[in-house]
């Protein structure tokens, strides 16, 4: 059973990435831009990006419903920035993870196994991307401060990087080979 997380900046591709490979996968996909509560998207819509106090309690909801899906051994894949190692640590281990810093917790509420994918590649194709994207809240000039507060994952994070400057069939390719290598179970 594999919960895959797929992350980076505004206009890395997430959400095509995750729901074609979830589609190509039959596998259940979320998007976490469909959890943020009105107040963020009418922030975000402003150009004012969103701070820690606005993304936890979002992120925390994330982590229940892939808690859930883990509890109902449910392939999954959610799209969402992630761009944080605290906010990548809070979808592993939800409210825990922010009070005791650590995600390994004791007892009946183990830190959830996540392959995080991070979709990488140079701000002036993605804001390339984001020109040409239509009907969308998020405006281009928050793709700087989306660069800024993100914070690559690094070991001993369990993460895949894959360059978005490869054709989305090899993106999904990319991705595949990893789960088949047994990169999304740890332990
Ligand atoms: N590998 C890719 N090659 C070319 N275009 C892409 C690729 N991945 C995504 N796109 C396009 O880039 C835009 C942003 O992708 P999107 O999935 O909305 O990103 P995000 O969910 O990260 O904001 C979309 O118009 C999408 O069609
Ligand atoms: O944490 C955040 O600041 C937001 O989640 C942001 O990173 C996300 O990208 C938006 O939801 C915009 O939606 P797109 O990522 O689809 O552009």
């Amino acid at each position: 059973m594999v919960l895959l997380v797929v992350m980076g900046v505004s206009g890395s591709g997430k959400s095509t990435v995750g729901s074609r490979l979830a589609e190509k996968l039959g596998w259940k996909f979320y998007d976490a831009d469909d959890y943020h509560p009105l107040e963020n998207k009418k922030k975000m819509e402003q150009g004012i990006p969103l701070n820690d106090e606005d993304r936890i309690p979002w992120l925390c909801a994330l982590h229940d419903i892939l808690r859930r899906e883990d509890t109902s051994r449910q392939d999954t894949i959610l799209a969402c920035s992630a761009l944080k190692k605290m906010y990548r640590r809070v979808l592993i281990g939800g409210t825990s993870a922010i009070e005791s810093n650590q995600t390994e917790q004791p007892g009946d509420n183990p830190a959830l196994k996540i392959l995080f994918v991070h979709l990488d590649g140079p701000k002036d194709i993605i804001a390339g991307r984001l020109k040409k994207r239509k009907g969308h809240f998020m405006p281009l000039e928050l793709l700087q401060s989306q660069f800024d507060t993100l914070e690559p994952p690094s070991a001993p994070e369990n993460f895949i990087t894959v360059s978005i400057e490869k054709s989305l069939p090899e993106i999904l390719l990319q991705i595949e080979s990893a789960i088949l290598q047994g990169e999304a179970l740890p332990e």
